[in-house]
């Protein structure tokens, strides 16, 4: 059998996937153990994350090139505008951090470069090219949390955090963006390798980026 188009890009992508899915952030976040300053500052810049996969959403509905599919973005950016948005809120009231702290708060370089590959993949036009970027953001995000251990960590910040990017509509949604992707994809192959290996070192770099020294400081 022939490896689909979406596993050759994954395996392209090693060994910055795994990477990125073994990351210190993750491990703590499976034992609950991230620093209140640290899980701050990574949902400050991750809440920036969404406003520009919101409109990365809009360009999938845009580029589609069937109505299911579009339906079925448009579901998803329902899910991630209601449940998704009230967690960040939610966490950021408990975690101590007001609009202020968060308006004072500079975008850490991987958000600038995620802002601008999302802006980028929509800019073309092309179907596959916004979901090489879609397909890495979400489905990298259900390897790490599928495997997080039982029980999940007491406090919501954490455990909420996991569930959201493991139940069974985000499941159902990663497999539907491989399976187009795995359709679409191997008309334009250079395209969706280049936006698909550039997401994944985002990826790796957003991580990396909230133990940076000076990116999570304390707060008054
Ligand atoms: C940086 C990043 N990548 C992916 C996801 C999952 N939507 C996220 N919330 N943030």
């Amino acid at each position: 059998m022939t490896e689909q188009f979406t596993e050759t890009l994954k395996q392209a992508s090693e060994p910055t996937w795994t990477k990125a899915v073994e990351h210190r952030f993750v491990s703590e976040l499976y034992t609950g153990t991230i620093p209140d300053k640290v899980m701050a500052f990574y949902l400050v810049q991750d809440h920036r994350f969404l406003d520009s996969f919101l409109s990365l959403l809009g360009a999938a509905m845009a580029s589609a090139d069937t109505l299911d599919a579009r339906l079925r973005f448009g579901r998803f950016a329902g899910t991630v505008s209601g449940e998704e948005n009230t967690y960040f809120l939610r966490a950021f009231e408990s975690l101590g951090v007001t609009p202020e702290d968060r308006a004072a708060t500079p975008d850490a370089e991987p958000t600038i470069g995620f802002q601008s590959i999302m802006r980028e993949a929509a800019e073309t036009r092309s179907y596959a090219a916004v979901l090489s970027v879609l397909n890495v953001a979400e489905g990298l995000y259900y390897d790490w949390a599928s495997r997080a251990p039982k029980p999940l960590p007491k406090n919501f910040v954490h455990a909420e955090w996991i569930t959201l990017h493991d139940n069974l509509e985000f499941l159902q949604f990663v497999a539907f963006l491989r399976d187009e992707l795995d359709r679409v994809g191997p008309a334009v192959p250079e395209i969706s390798r280049d936006f698909f290996l550039r997401a994944v070192s985002l990826e790796l770099d957003f991580f990396n980026a909230v133990y940076e020294e000076g990116n999570a400081p304390d707060r008054p």
